[in-house]
């Protein structure tokens, strides 16, 4: 059997990612049960497993990767480091035209590689394969709980990072005792199971949509808002999820009347141009809307949370929206509603978040890689040694410089 190289890259993007798609006991693992696959890691002091981890599992590190069939990494690779010709794994953020990658599409194309995009691996039906919300959503739900007790001072949470773990972070929510809180948790994919996994830890209890908005309730409570609570056909009043997905721009939202009964939105939705937002800019000066925090864990800018204006930093992750203006201000403000948003939330527990991310692509992802033909790969292939894969025709003007 045919010996496959995979080089892990080091992350080149700022801020730097330290996460990493394979952990050192799954090479050791894949080395010893899949003897035609070696593993090298290139080295990084920011990795959030040491080189000496990889070294100590049996796993070569070498600067040059240059050897290598395949290259795994997370977030964009920085132009300069692309090496021509190779077969490449990582999130490029290139399918919805993003305007900053534009030029790593194109130097992509220019220097013949083949890019298999993770977002872009897909079930049959639609469904991701492989990603890394899960923790978006732990991480999340968390960050959106401490903005509110920072906000109101009726309770404190320390930062994620800070905890070595996800271990580590359940502990510290021994003894904490919420307030009667209303929360909305919105999606159905691995962000939002994140999202509630954490509702559980934390001890809040979930109601059904028809009770969360009937009443308040003198315990914490949440409820999650799925396809069918949250849309709904602008001319039927009904929701089909196939439809929906077809023909996102028919369908008018239903959250309005939650947004009169939330005191903290957790947004795990998924969304792209088409598909209707949650609620309207315009609609935060309404006085009945009394939202006051929002973790905008999906973190499309002016997207299903039309006040998510900017994103931010692990470092310093809310900001404020002015109720009146809406323009950005401080966090914690009392004319302002305060919004929690961060692209690369799974970075604050990187080692927890890599191995669940390296779990699925072994399971998932491996196999189809190793073998010629898979569809689920050639779906997922933006580009091949310089032109575009056959599902991103629609890629070609925003190759060709258009935007
Ligand atoms: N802030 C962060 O750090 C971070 C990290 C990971 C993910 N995210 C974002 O969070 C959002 C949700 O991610 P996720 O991991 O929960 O996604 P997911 O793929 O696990 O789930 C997406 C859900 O959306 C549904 N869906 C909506 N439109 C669809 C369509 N057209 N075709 C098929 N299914 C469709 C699916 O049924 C699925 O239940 C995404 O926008 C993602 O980019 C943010």
């Amino acid at each position: 059997m045919k010996q496959v190289k995979i080089g892990l890259i080091r992350e080149g993007k700022i801020p730097t990612d330290s996460r990493v798609a394979l952990t050192p006991a799954q090479c050791k693992w894949l080395q010893a049960h899949r003897p035609n696959l070696l593993f090298v890691v290139q080295p990084a002091a920011l990795r959030c497993y040491k080189d000496a981890e990889y070294e100590r599992a049996g796993i070569r590190i070498s600067e040059d990767l240059s050897s290598c069939d395949i290259l795994l990494g997370i977030k964009e690779v920085p132009v300069n480091e692309l090496i021509p010709g190779k077969t490449y794994l990582f999130f490029s953020h290139t399918k919805k035209k993003q305007p900053h990658n534009q030029q790593l599409l194109q130097a992509i194309l220019e220097k013949k590689i083949t890019l298999i995009d993770y977002e872009c691996l897909e079930h049959e039906d639609g469904k991701r394969i492989i990603g890394f919300g899960f923790f978006a959503g732990i991480v999340g739900a968390h960050n959106g709980l401490m903005a509110y007790g920072n906000r109101t001072g009726l309770f404190k949470l320390d930062r994620v990072y800070k905890q070595k773990n996800f271990k580590e972070l359940i502990h510290t929510y021994f003894g904490l005792r919420l307030p009667n809180l209303k929360i909305a948790v919105t999606g159905s994919g691995r962000v939002a199971h994140g999202l509630l996994e954490i509702m559980n830890l934390m001890g809040v209890h979930e109601v059904e949509p028809d009770e969360y908005l009937q009443r308040r309730f003198n315990y914490p409570v949440y409820t999650q808002l799925k396809g069918y609570d949250l849309y709904e056909h602008a001319a039927t009043g009904r929701y089909n999820r196939l439809d929906f997905h077809e023909h996102p721009q028919q369908y008018i939202s239903r959250f309005m009347p939650y947004t009169r009964q939330t005191d903290i939105l957790l947004n795990g939705v998924y969304w792209y141009e088409g598909v209707p937002r949650l609620f309207e800019a315009p609609d935060i000066q309404k006085e009945d809307f009394i939202i006051e925090t929002i973790a905008d864990v999906s973190d499309d800018e002016n997207g299903s949370v039309p006040i998510n204006k900017r994103t931010q930093t692990i470092d310093d992750p809310v900001y404020g929206i002015d109720r009146e203006t809406g323009t950005i201000t401080a966090p914690y403000l009392k004319s302002s509603i305060d919004i929690m948003a961060v692209g690369n939330l799974p970075n604050e527990l990187p080692r927890d978040a890599s191995r669940y991310f390296g779990e699925q692509l072994i399971k998932f992802v491996l196999d189809d890689l190793l073998h010629e033909g898979s569809t689920i790969l050639t779906r997922a292939t933006i580009a091949q040694n310089g032109a575009l894969g056959p599902h991103y025709d629609y890629l070609q003007d925003y190759a060709n410089g258009v935007l």
